[in-house]
């Protein structure tokens, strides 16, 4: 069984190629890093390490990379390949439409019929189908139906933290030895490879809500607080008690909401924030700030892993206060490194917070909860500035 990987990154190696090695197929990483892809081509093996006191390591084998620049390469991976699987960021799956629609222009030349699986694994609702819409808008009518007869995007939730890499092996990645991969059983087609270890579902859209506004709404919150005071690293901010119980309230509201719209046993749902807490707050592993709050545009988008909570919330009658509060930090957020964080804080420069939050998170002028987040974001810059004049 052959995979195409796209992106060979910390969540590409450390999760999604440990899992198809695992399953026995055979994995081409479509990738960008020459280092990386001549290590991969020379080894076809790499060492995944776990956060756990004893640093279990495996060996993940049968690889091999090519670069994402070879198009007729690529082209014919995606013709001979059972699976393509993706984690290049939501917000590059429009740079892989292209070459993913050549790969299947070429596919259906050859005749090939056997069944395609494409698999976004990106933090995003329905990233699957957002990456479809891409590819096909590349596509001609006929190819388009073709298409729909041998290939499918099931949509899907993956769940390890894996942190930035700091090893001298530009293939080694440490990760958390939890994982959680879920896909959407009804989009699978007959003669679908089962991939060993994932948690196949008739209805994704609890698990995916669930991941993101728990893991993800109350990971990003830990990093924005964190910034807030200072802290390099969510390690060090979990070990603050009054942040952490402020993260803890945050997955309370969002766990407030899921209950209502989802169903979730409340016990059940305490267990999985306790846990969640724990994982952030693994002595084992260093997950920086500057990682877990990068992008906040993207993470401010409507669909995301705040606005969307916060605005289901407030539609459902559940208050959200530790949300807002934390939201009013991510609009504080700065990192010269990271383009995101820059074009926000120009964006708040040119249009004014409260044209922001109209604006890039479509939450209206008229609406209590941008009148809340306003009203929490001028409450933490004053905090702010009369903490830098009494400094
Ligand atoms: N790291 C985690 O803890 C984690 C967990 C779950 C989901 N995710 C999601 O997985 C995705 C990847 O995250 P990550 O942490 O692995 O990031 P990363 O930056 O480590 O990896 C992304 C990789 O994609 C590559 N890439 C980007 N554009 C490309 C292109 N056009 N062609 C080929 N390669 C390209 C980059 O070079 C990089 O190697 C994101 O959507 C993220 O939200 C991450
Ligand atoms: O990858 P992002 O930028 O969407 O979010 C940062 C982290 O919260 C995220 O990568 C988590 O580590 C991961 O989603 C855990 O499964």
């Amino acid at each position: 069984m052959k995979a195409v990987h796209f992106g060979a990154g910390n969540i590409g190696r450390g999760f999604i190629g440990h899992m198809l090695s695992a399953s026995e197929y055979e994995i081409c990483f479509v990738a960008r890093n020459k280092k990386q892809i001549s290590q991969l081509q020379q080894r076809q093996e790499y060492p995944i390490t776990l956060a756990n006191p004893e640093q279990d390591t495996t060996i993940v084998s049968n690889v091999t990379a090519i670069n994402i620049t070879e198009h007729e390469r690529v082209a014919e991976e995606i013709a001979a390949a059972d699976i393509i699987t993706t984690a290049v960021g939501v917000s590059a799956l429009k740079d892989i439409a292209n070459p993913i629609a050549e790969g299947i222009k070429l596919r259906l030349m050859q005749n090939k019929t056997a069944p395609l699986h494409i698999i976004a694994c990106e933090n995003a609702i329905a990233g699957s189908t957002r990456l479809k819409k891409k590819v096909y808008a590349l596509l001609d009518e006929e190819i388009r139906e073709q298409a729909d007869t041998c290939i499918s995007f099931p949509n899907a939730a993956v769940d390890r933290i894996v942190p930035v890499q700091n090893h001298s092996d530009p293939l080694q990645v440490t990760v958390e030895p939890f994982y959680e991969w879920v896909i959407h059983r009804p989009a699978l087609l007959p003669g679908f490879h089962e991939i060993k270890g994932v948690h196949y579902v008739d209805s994704l859209e609890p698990y995916i809500e669930r991941k993101m506004f728990t893991v993800n709404t109350g990971h990003c919150c830990a990093a924005y607080l964190g910034y807030l005071e200072g802290f390099k690293t969510i390690r060090q901010v979990m070990k603050d008690p009054s942040l952490r119980a402020k993260v803890r309230h945050v997955m309370e509201e969002t766990g407030a909401l899921l209950m209502e719209k989802h169903g979730f046993d409340s016990q059940k749902h305490d267990k999985y924030m306790n846990a969640i807490l724990e994982r952030f707050a693994n002595p084992n592993l260093t997950d920086k700030v500057s990682r877990v709050g990068r992008s906040p545009l993207r993470k401010l988008s409507p669909n995301d892993r705040l606005v969307r909570p916060v605005m289901q919330a407030s539609e459902a009658g559940i208050e959200t206060p530790h949300l807002i509060s934390a939201m009013a930090a991510v609009l504080m957020f700065r990192d010269e490194r990271d383009p995101e964080a820059v074009k926000m804080q120009n964006m708040i420069s040119e249009k004014g917070v409260s044209g922001f939050i109209s604006d890039h998170m479509d939450i209206p002028a008229n609406h209590i909860v941008h009148q809340k987040l306003l009203a929490s974001y001028e409450t933490l810059q004053a905090s702010v500035r009369s903490e830098v004049l009494s400094n």
